[in-house]
């Protein structure tokens, strides 16, 4: 390291110093407050569909464990759907197997498609989660990286649009043990150093959510630098249940750089958080 070079604080606090947008006025995560909720009947129901096989690979990226996708399919949609590659037995819900891995509906207009999954999650099962509701913090947080892929050409390009990304976040609390995340958790030891990824195919993130697809959903960023004002966020009102072996085996195996990788809730600035 040359000499005198300080190394920057990568603790939250501090993140304005070199990124100011983390002092913008449409930061995330936040605490929603369900009393002040508004809801909204042109809000349409979620369409996700997702194609396993377009799963990769898992990452552990320094901040979260990740699972990337393959988004690179062109628009006309290249992929030819057949038995040997739908893989429909691999699927948990009765959906027709599909040959799209995009988010549609909700307060979406246009197709906003699958880039990646990552979680946050604490020290202990009390706390993890970046959004809170009504204070109330969960103790994991799935969140569902889509990019509008009709708009832009790109996901670096839309990340930099206020329409260019779609953020799914489901809640995780401790309960029953989650046999969908099991596919995750059980990997972990693969990636245990920062930087290290392994193969990870045949998975369909629609496994990993709650039966609900009610949801809350609010214009802000991305909660990890470079804190980009160009989310659409939508938080699943129904948590997933996962079982404190599931989340300490995650804390345990990835602990060194991942201990506590959640954002506490920005100020509101006067935002609207509308209901489904
Ligand atoms: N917690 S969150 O959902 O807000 C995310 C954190 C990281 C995300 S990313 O992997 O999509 N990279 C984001 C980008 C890096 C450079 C240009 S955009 S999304
Ligand atoms: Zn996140």
């Amino acid at each position: 390291v040359p000499v005198g070079y300080r190394m920057p604080d990568l603790r939250p606090a501090h993140w304005k110093e070199v990124f100011p947008v983390a002092n913008g006025d449409r930061q995330s995560p936040i605490d929603i407050k369900t009393e002040e909720t508004k809801y909204d009947p042109s809000l349409r129901p979620l369409n996700p569909s997702y194609d396993p096989a377009s799963a990769k690979i898992i990452l552990n990226n320094g901040h979260s464990t990740s699972v990337e996708f393959d988004d690179t399919v062109n628009k006309s949609g290249s992929f030819q759907p057949n038995r040997s590659n739908l893989l429909s037995e691999f699927s948990c819900s009765d959906a027709e197997p599909t040959t799209a891995f995009v988010l549609t509906g909700g307060p979406l207009s246009g197709t906003y498609r699958l880039r990646q999954i990552h979680f946050h999650w604490g020290s202990n099962d009390e706390a993890g989660s970046e959004h809170t509701v009504d204070g109330m913090k969960y103790a994991a947080e799935l969140h569902v990286v889509h990019w509008n892929a009709e708009k832009y050409s790109s996901f670096v390009e839309a990340a930099s649009q206020s329409d260019g990304l779609a953020v799914m976040a489901v809640f995780l609390k401790i309960g029953e043990c989650n046999p969908q995340l099991s596919k995750i958790t059980d990997r972990l030891d693969t990636i245990r150093i920062k930087g290290k990824k392994a193969l990870f195919t045949n998975f369909d993130p629609r496994c990993l959510l709650p039966k609900s697809l009610d949801y809350w959903t609010y214009f802000g960023s991305l909660t990890v630098p470079p804190l980009l004002e160009s989310v659409i966020w939508i938080v699943l009102r129904e948590p997933i249940s996962v079982c404190s072996e599931q989340l300490s085996t995650a804390e345990d195996e990835v602990a060194c750089c991942l201990l506590r990788n959640f954002r506490p809730p920005q100020p509101l600035r006067g935002r609207e958080v509308r209901r489904n």
